[in-house]
């Protein structure tokens, strides 16, 4: 076994700054001569709060996970903070949500198809059947919940009911084109990922890729961001660009951009998935 394929556990937290809280928490981990393996912190100035994320071999730690969690549990009382420790025997469940566009679906069913993406693949769900055979050739569940346009909320509800039923831990929107009610986006508050086929800020909604045409950019791009009720305006998880020219219709910046979508979005899930994205507010630390 290499030193990548050695079990870690993964821990993060954030808290008001002040000094001592590296020092308490490595002192912790050394207690039981706990192996650090990867360490990071952010102080932000701006809201006086600090983040930190260490990864620690499993066989270092002489107990369980609950022990651990136990005996971690007075030190983060002592500094006030949220933190997390994620078992790495306990999959990521994940259901993916898409539309009619296949580009990053394709992706991300195909990495976890060979391991590249770790994850536990609940299903997917769409409002088309358009990659149904798609789906079912990498043997996953499909689930058509079509929306009808003048009343959605009986799509939602199954929505929903579906993402309940397989016990969903993030949901991600690998382009799927309807906008998610506020009451879902509540429930999956950063655990549930969009990629917007525009460098947010600019040209959020539909059609972002007939904006850029239409005022001249030299640059498109595509955002990985959490879901929040207002469209598109959620904390950025990651983000890239691609040149364009005049010389490029609409039709070529979507050619162009979907390759950008495809890798933000693989990018931006695997930050998820290994516990990387730190969110506060309406931004992130992502310790890449
Ligand atoms: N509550 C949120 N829902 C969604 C978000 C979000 O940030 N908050 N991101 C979008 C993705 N998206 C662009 O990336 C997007 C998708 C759909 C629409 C839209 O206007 N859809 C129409 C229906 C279009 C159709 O039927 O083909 C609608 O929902 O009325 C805009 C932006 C995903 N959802």
């Amino acid at each position: 076994m290499t030193a990548a394929q050695r079990p870690r556990y993964t821990l993060t937290l954030s808290c008001p700054d002040q000094v001592g809280i590296v020092a308490a928490v490595s002192s912790f981990t050394a207690s039981f001569n706990g192996w650090i393996v990867e360490a990071a912190q952010h102080a932000d100035s701006e809201t006086g709060l600090f983040f930190m994320r260490q990864e620690i071999y499993v066989d270092s730690v002489p107990f369980g996970i609950n022990e651990l969690r136990k005996r971690f549990t007075p030190i983060a009382e002592q500094f006030g903070m949220i933190w997390k420790i994620r078992d790495p025997d306990v999959p990521h469940r994940v259901v993916l949500m898409c539309s009619k566009q296949d580009h990053c679906i394709t992706d991300l069913l195909h990495r976890w198809s060979t391991g590249d993406l770790k994850f536990h693949l609940c299903g997917v769900i769409s409002n088309h059947n358009d990659l149904r055979s798609l789906t079912e050739y990498y043997g996953a569940p499909y689930h058509h919940v079509p929306v009808d346009p003048k009343n959605k909320t009986p799509a939602f509800t199954r929505v929903e009911s579906l993402c309940e039923e397989m016990d969903a831990e993030t949901v991600v929107l690998a382009r799927y084109m309807q906008i998610m009610p506020p009451h879902l986006c509540e429930k999956y508050d950063g655990r549930m990922i969009n990629i917007h086929h525009s460098f947010l800020p600019a040209f959020i909604g539909a059609k972002p890729y007939h904006q850029a045409f239409e005022r001249g950019v030299k640059l498109i791009g595509a955002t990985c961001h959490y879901v929040t009720p207002d469209l598109d305006a959620g904390p950025i998880i990651e983000q890239d660009v691609a040149r364009v020219t005049h010389a490029q219709d609409p039709a070529e910046m979507v050619r162009r951009g979907q390759d950008v979508e495809r890798l933000v979005l693989t990018h931006g899930l695997r930050m998820h998935l290994e516990d990387r994205v730190l969110r506060y507010g309406n931004k992130t630390v992502v310790f890449a």
